[in-house]
């Protein structure tokens, strides 16, 4: 191992494309979903220090941006998350503390099992923490900063302080079995990080759901997972069952035009729970000349039925919301949509309520991973 500090840097913005030189990363749990995606209501709530970069861009979507020109009245506009540089005690001693560190806490949208990070410092150069920690807690409810920050609050370490390079994806595997609510995120001893992604299993909490009845089983707030898809060329087939609607054509499912003729494009999702499935909900919002032309609906219960069909082959309208009440309710634990021949859906809603034996289970896994 290196004792270099200076190892994990990048080089010095060359000038042209600022990405030519980010050392991008293939992680296999970012195949899972973003726990920390504002969509699904994740949020920056504190941070120590902000002074050159505001923390609310860790969770933005897109890419962070890089413009040499801009600067402002604090210093270079980044896109990211940018404390100040420490300092330490004095002349004789002014490096920072070894366990100095700056921190941000972020409200996960949905409370889940945490299997990976990625810690992008993109643009960030010369100015990247040496190291990185995470810890994550179990706050229910909407606590704000200050029941946080309180001293009884119990943070778990996921991941102790790691070097990180500068201007990289920087992914780290979770292994701990719990359901958690919040993390905290550390740079060592101070510096700058682009975006932050947390993805893991959503673990709905079963006494709500019980509570609420009817719900959507197949949204990712819900515990809803896109399992599979024949195709991911434009946009996640996941957004499908993404909350709220759609509000631009990549904000849905896109795939590329089909020329294989007799073959479709289709989407796998398991639900929440064992359900009974009452109606669904098809939106074609902003796709306009190129939304699915038919969609099929089949049911399956369990990991290996067979599949029933929830909906015949059924004509979509471009950009409309469609509704079909199931004209015999029906048993599920997964659904698959099958577009004919391909073509986008920007979100689909699977109206029902769990059975006995889906909250039970619902109910074990809960418990497992909060005790
Ligand atoms: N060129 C910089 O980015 N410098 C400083 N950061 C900002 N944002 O100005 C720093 O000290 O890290």
């Amino acid at each position: 191992m290196t004792t270099d500090p200076h190892a994990n840097d990048a080089a010095p913005y060359p000038g042209g494309d600022p990405y030519a030189d980010y050392r991008s990363g293939d992680f296999p749990f970012t195949t899972l979903v973003d726990l920390a995606d504002r969509r699904l209501g994740a949020g920056v709530i504190a941070a120590n220090d902000e002074f050159f970069a505001e923390r609310e861009n860790l969770l933005v979507r897109e890419p962070a941006v890089f413009d040499p020109e801009r600067f402002g009245h604090k210093g270079k506009i980044m896109d990211g998350w940018e404390t100040r540089r420490r300092r330490g005690t004095g002349p004789g001693s002014p490096f920072p503390s070894a366990d100095d560190h700056d921190w941000a806490i972020v409200r996960l949208g949905a409370a889940g099992v945490i299997r990976g990070v990625v810690v992008d410092t993109a643009h960030f150069r010369g100015n990247y923490p040496q190291k990185v920690s995470l810890q994550a807690t179990v706050a229910e409810g909407a606590p704000g900063p200050g029941d946080l920050l309180a001293e009884d609050v119990k943070w778990e370490e996921l991941l102790p302080p790691t070097p990180v390079r500068g201007h990289a994806a920087n992914g780290f595997e979770i292994t701990s079995e719990r359901r958690w609510t919040h993390i905290r995120l550390c740079q060592h001893p101070d510096g700058g990080i682009a975006r932050l992604r947390v993805h893991g299993e959503v673990v709905p909490d079963p006494a709500w759901l019980e509570l609420l009845g009817i719900i959507d089983l197949a949204s990712v707030l819900n515990g809803g997972v896109c399992e599979d898809a024949s195709d991911r060329f434009y946009s996640s087939p996941t957004q499908i069952i993404l909350p709220g609607t759609s509000r631009k054509m990549d904000d849905g499912w896109e795939n590329r035009r089909r020329r294989v003729r007799d073959t479709n494009d289709w989407v796998r999702f398991r639900l929440a729970a064992q359900g009974v499935v009452r109606a669904v909900e098809i939106d074609t919002a902003y796709l306009k000349g190129n939304a699915a032309g038919w969609i099929a609906l089949s049911g399956r219960d369990g990991e290996t039925g067979d599949w029933f069909e929830l909906l015949p082959r059924t004509r979509l309208q471009p950009d409309t919301p469609h509704r079909f009440p199931l004209a015999t309710p029906a048993v599920a634990t997964h659904v698959r949509l099958d577009a004919f021949p391909d073509g986008g859906v920007a979100r689909m809603r699977v109206h029902g309520e769990p059975t006995a034996r889906g909250l039970g289970e619902l109910r074990s896994l809960y418990a497992g991973l909060t005790a």
